[in-house]
């Protein structure tokens, strides 16, 4: 049970390390975070539905996922080489798309959850 807890904790640590890291030094993190901010503000805010509340938050979070992947995978190419190299470039650009796909699917939810209050 110790070794759980002791677990627990440094996975917390390291977590915590990595949110630090992308917001200082990752701009469209820092940016996804305010947008995620302002959308939760507005989804109060809004007389939406709760099932659609929901999923709107859940997809800004997703977003922020998608960012922190992306900074993993930037990092993590970059530290092998930062050589110019077919393969380093569609890993990072696969690693944008995945944040741009999950940005449109939250910019859908938006969408119909703007239109039902028409
Ligand atoms: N080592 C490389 N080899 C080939 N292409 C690369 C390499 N590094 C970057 N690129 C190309 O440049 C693009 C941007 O690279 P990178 O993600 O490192 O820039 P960035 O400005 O840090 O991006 P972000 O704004 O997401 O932080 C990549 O998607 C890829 O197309």
């Amino acid at each position: 049970m110790r070794t759980f807890f002791v677990r627990l904790k440094n996975r917390t640590r390291w977590s915590w390390q990595g949110l630090v890291v992308a917001w200082r030094e990752e701009y469209s993190f820092r940016t996804w975070v305010w947008a995620n901010i302002l959308s939760a503000l507005l989804v109060v805010w809004l007389p939406l539905g709760d099932g659609m509340r929901a999923l709107i938050l859940v997809l800004g979070l997703l977003v922020l996922v998608a960012e922190l992947f992306n900074t993993a995978i930037e990092r993590a190419v970059d530290h092998t080489s930062t050589d110019h190299n077919r393969l380093a470039g569609q890993a990072k650009d696969a690693a944008s798309a995945a944040v741009a796909v999950t940005a449109v699917a939250a910019g859908v939810a938006w969408v119909i959850g703007l239109l039902s209050l028409v």
